[in-house]
């Protein structure tokens, strides 16, 4: 399969800073892959790079089999900053019209676009009465104009509340399914570890971790833990069986190596009906990132 972005061995200083040092990484058709890191990590110094703002220092990058910021990579690929400003004053549908006119399309695809993205009822409404979550959907019907096979979303759901980014990831998944690869940055952990398939881990300027979430998990390698809910009266018992289980809040708390797990839940299951729930808590994405970034943070 060819990939929508191909980056190899990208370095980007900015003077003394290292903003980004041999960074590699491809995205295939449809795949959806968040890039993380802490704040400088250089997330989005590649992302500029990405849309041809700035030139990489040294490395290759291709982006749809173009180079960043030619006309053929500006066609195919769509961009969404973080802090998306549109005119108050204006309806959403006469700015998608405006936007559509900007990149030489007919403005009549407005509405289509606005419906895409669930603002069909709003769309003559101005856009200074929209909420921050209808106005990101204004920002992501904008940056489908023309079809993009890339689209890049620099923390696209920063401000926005539960339900708007459980709704604003069903449309991105929606445009992955369609073949569009999303590359996109956040910090919030517990939502890209639900909705993305690859996650890309920076820290300083350099990729310390690349994969899905059971593959880091892999290579991680972090003990999972398990709580296991006593019958009344039973917890001294189960502590006994359990070397290492700690109680708390009325459950036993234990951890173990990955390869140990099975082992230790078939002791768990032989304690019968002396338990009366287990859960097996795997290490969250937020362990993972601790993991690889740890003694890299500034
Ligand atoms: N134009 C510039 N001139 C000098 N240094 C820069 C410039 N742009 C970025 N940097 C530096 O490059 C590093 C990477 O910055 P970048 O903005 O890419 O990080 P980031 O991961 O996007 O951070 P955040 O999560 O805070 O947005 C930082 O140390 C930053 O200070």
């Amino acid at each position: 399969m060819t990939s929508t972005l191909t980056i190899s061995q990208l370095t980007k200083r900015f003077g003394e800073v290292a903003a980004l040092t041999g960074v590699s990484l491809s995205v295939a058709p449809g795949e959806r892959v968040a890039l993380l890191g802490h704040n400088g990590a250089g997330k989005s110094t590649m992302m500029k790079i990405i849309l041809g703002l700035i030139p990489a220092t040294s490395g290759q990058i291709s982006v749809c089999d173009a180079a960043p910021g030619s006309i053929a990579a500006r066609r195919s690929v769509a961009y969404l900053p973080e802090n998306v400003a549109f005119h108050p004053a204006l309806t959403g549908e006469e700015q998608l019209r405006h936007y559509l006119v900007l990149r030489g399309e007919s403005p009549s695809q407005a509405m289509g676009l606005l419906e895409k993205v669930g603002l069909a009822q709003a769309a003559r409404r101005r856009i200074g009465t929209y909420s921050k979550g209808m106005r990101q959907r204004v920002g992501l019907a904008q940056a489908l104009i023309g079809q993009p096979r890339l689209l890049v979303l620099d923390e696209p759901t920063s401000g926005l509340d539960p339900v708007s980014r459980r709704e604003f990831y069903a449309l991105l998944d929606d445009l992955a399914k369609q073949g569009a690869s999303i590359l996109l940055s956040s910090h919030a952990l517990t939502e890209v570890e639900a909705r993305t398939d690859r996650i890309v881990i920076l820290s300083k300027g350099r990729m310390v971790a690349e994969g899905s979430l059971a593959e880091l998990r892999r290579r991680a390698d972090l003990p999972v833990t398990l709580h296991v809910t006593a019958r009344n009266g039973s917890a001294p018992e189960i502590a006994r069986s359990l070397p290492g289980a700690i109680l708390v809040d009325g459950a036993l708390h234990l951890t173990c190596t990955q390869s140990e797990k099975l082992a230790q839940l078939g002791r768990i299951a032989g304690l019968g009906d002396k338990v009366a729930d287990l859960d097996v808590l795997p290490p969250s994405l937020e362990d993972l990132y601790s993991h690889f970034s740890r003694g890299t943070v500034q």
